[in-house]
């Protein structure tokens, strides 16, 4: 059975001291990836904040946000189902790299074992199988995103926030990462918003593209 979900953001606007800060309406297909740029400052990790349950009590939104037929608007963050990745990777560094991605392994999985062969499993994914063992970090840039983007896949999503993750990585490495994420997220049908400031970022996404704040 296809369990993939699309996407609403039903008329989402959130300000701040009574200002407006930013809007959207839009609706992203299970696979597709909705692009929003904008300068810094117009609102876009606080959107990415709004969608995922974390929203700072100083804003105040309205609107409706839905996965398929479930409303997430009130439903708190651990309920939403939503993978995010930020610039930073964010890797626990007291854990090693296998246990980083078996910690994300649904609550429904209890025994340890099993945890760590899917956690085992997602490295192997990833060209990173002998990786397991180490600290975080002792991995480069791209393997640290290589992990998180395993910590994320293990979660079973339901939707897939970006918030600039490419962006600390080198142009060459930059590419490698960005297709990675992609392919998993048509492959999963994952709804995706992609943060970004870089045109070759909203390019690769191959999908809408809607401008915040004033360009
Ligand atoms: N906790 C907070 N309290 C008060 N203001 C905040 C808080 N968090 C963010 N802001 C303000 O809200 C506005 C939007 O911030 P946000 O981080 O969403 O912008 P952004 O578009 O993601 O910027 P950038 O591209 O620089 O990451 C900014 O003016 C910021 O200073």
């Amino acid at each position: 059975m296809d369990r993939a979900t699309g996407l609403r953001l039903e008329n989402i606007s959130i300000s701040l001291e009574g200002r407006e800060l930013i809007a959207v309406d839009a609706t992203i297909a299970p696979g597709e990836v909705l692009t929003v740029m904008g300068p810094s400052g117009s609102g876009k990790s606080t959107l990415i904040a709004c969608v995922a349950g974390f929203l700072d009590p100083v804003f105040e939104a309205s609107g409706r946000i839905l996965s398929g037929d479930t409303e997430l608007t009130s439903l708190p963050a651990e309920a939403r189902h939503a993978g995010i990745l930020f610039q930073d990777p964010l890797l626990f560094p007291h854990l090693s790299v296998l246990d980083n991605i078996a910690i994300a392994v649904p609550q429904r999985i209890s025994g340890r074992n099993e945890r760590r062969d899917i956690a085992r499993a997602a490295l192997e994914r990833v060209d990173l199988a002998g990786f397991g063992d180490r600290d975080p970090d002792t991995l480069s840039g791209g393997q640290k995103a290589r992990v998180a983007l395993q910590r994320v896949t293990v979660s079973e999503p339901r939707l897939l926030l970006l918030d600039e993750p490419f962006s600390k990585l080198d142009s060459a490495l930059r590419g490698q990462v960005r297709e990675m994420v992609f392919d998993h997220a048509r492959a999963a049908r994952l709804p995706v918003i992609l943060v970004t400031h870089d045109g070759a970022d909203a390019e690769a996404a191959n999908g809408r593209i809607i401008a915040v704040g004033s360009l």
